[in-house]
């Protein structure tokens, strides 16, 4: 089985697991491709075998956390900073396996009032940045570079490119037609919105785990 290792501080759990069954040899013919060069040091450290799309451009499974998730199974992906990879690889999944807590369920993507991010080329970032915030103006749209706290310096993704959080007053309509204005944009290189991509969304809550499938 190939199988994408995503990122962040709830995919880190699954690939700790992953390992651990590996070891234990309960799961056998496993090869990882991950979706950043942190999950890829994770994996290296605990010994899964590794791939990449080149030599595997399907995978039968890719398990990975995620930011917002609407009630169709839609998510907001990239506040960890890794978009792209993580869609480059989850797009071509057979079964795409999304693990996150109650926190995590919104109405409508974009409505939490946190980032949605956009991953964008350094070059006069300023520019599409305005542009940006400027194709949402009418959902009272702030667009903000995303900085490196510890230094203020841009915050620079594992493609070397530059990351602007898109932040709404209002519902930003039909996703649709919003990702791919954003995609238009010379400038962009990926956005956050993963769209009917998830087949399977397990929540965590207080009253145990509820898992919902792709109707
Ligand atoms: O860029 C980061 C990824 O999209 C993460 O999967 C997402 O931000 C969720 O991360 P966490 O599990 O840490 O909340």
């Amino acid at each position: 089985m190939v199988l994408g290792l995503g990122t962040g501080s709830t995919a880190k759990h699954a690939v700790d697991r992953i390992a651990e069954l590996l070891h234990q040899g309960k799961l056998k013919n496993i090869i990882g491709v991950p979706t950043s060069k942190k999950t890829h040091e994770q994996a290296v450290s605990l010994g899964i075998p590794l791939s990449d799309l080149d030599t595997h451009p399907v995978l039968d499974l890719a398990i990975d956390g995620a930011d917002e998730v609407d009630p169709f199974l839609n998510l907001v992906k990239g506040r960890g900073g890794s978009l792209l990879r993580e869609k480059m690889v989850e797009s071509v999944c057979k079964k795409f396996v999304v693990i996150v807590d109650e926190s995590k369920l919104v109405s409508h993507l974009g409505g939490s009032g946190l980032a949605m991010p956009v991953e964008i080329v350094p070059f006069c970032w300023k520019f599409t940045a305005k542009r940006l915030q400027e194709l949402f103006e009418d959902s009272g749209c702030v667009a903000k570079l995303r900085t490196c706290l510890e230094k203020n310096q841009p915050f620079v993704t594992d493609n070397g490119n530059y990351i602007v959080d898109l932040y709404f007053k209002k519902d930003i309509g039909d996703l649709k037609v919003a990702s791919d204005a954003i995609l238009r944009l010379a400038g962009v290189v990926e956005h956050g919105m993963f769209l009917d991509m998830a087949t399977t969304v397990i929540v965590a809550g207080e009253l145990g785990v509820a898992i919902k499938h792709k109707q």
